[in-house]
């Protein structure tokens, strides 16, 4: 089978995108108060914290960035591999990791950072770890490339680039810090889980 790419952001695309979603969330919120940006690993973390370093350039402000894993919230995990294994210890096994200078998530606005939206199950995982792990007062998204085919009903607040897709086609970001490049590309011939 032929697989053919195509780029379709490259690093300034990507870099224009990101400065847009950083003056996007500073309007939304009227600046940065109470606000916690949290990435959804692995490449939704570095998304986040390089919104960081730009709402840091444009108003001075230092905003906290967290880590968010949902693999236990998952919906397609294998049998025997639940939630419960984390039930009660949101924090202590891994699934929300706060900066020290943080206290938690509640009454905080959270803007939850991941790199593509597809059937939005990701982010239903995420929300119910959120959800577990305080109160937060508000959850935003942002989203690098939101590709469609919803299968819950979530729609991001800040996207990068919509992408109109076929279920045959994927979406692979590729980001510096774990992939050594920048650049957004579209695969055909993808079989769907
Ligand atoms: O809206 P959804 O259908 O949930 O798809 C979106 C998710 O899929 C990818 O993660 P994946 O689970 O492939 O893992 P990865 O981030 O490690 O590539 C992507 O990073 C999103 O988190
Ligand atoms: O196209 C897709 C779908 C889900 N997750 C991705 O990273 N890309």
């Amino acid at each position: 089978m032929i697989i053919e790419k195509n780029v379709i952001m490259d690093e300034t695309a990507i870099r224009r995108a990101l400065s847009r979603i950083a003056h996007e969330i500073l309007e939304k919120n009227k600046g940065i108060e109470d606000c916690m940006l949290i990435g959804i690993r692995t490449r939704g973390v570095y998304l986040a914290r390089r919104i960081a370093e730009r709402i840091k350039e444009i108003e001075g402000a230092d905003v906290p960035c967290g880590e968010l894993d949902v693999t236990s919230y998952r919906d397609d995990l294998e049998p025997g591999k639940n939630k419960n294994a984390n039930d009660g210890d949101c924090n202590g096994k891994g699934t929300l990791i706060l900066p020290a200078s943080v206290s938690g998530t509640r009454d905080k606005k959270i803007i939850l950072f991941d790199d593509v939206l597809y059937t939005g199950r990701t982010i239903r995982a995420a929300m119910d770890a959120l959800m577990d792990c305080g109160r937060p007062r508000m959850i935003q998204l942002a989203v690098l490339a939101d590709r469609g085919h919803r299968e819950v009903p979530i729609r991001p607040d800040y996207v990068g680039k919509n992408v109109p897709t076929s279920r045959h086609e994927s979406i692979e970001v590729a980001l510096k810090e774990v992939d050594g490049t920048d650049e957004v590309h579209i695969l055909s011939n993808w079989e769907a889980k």
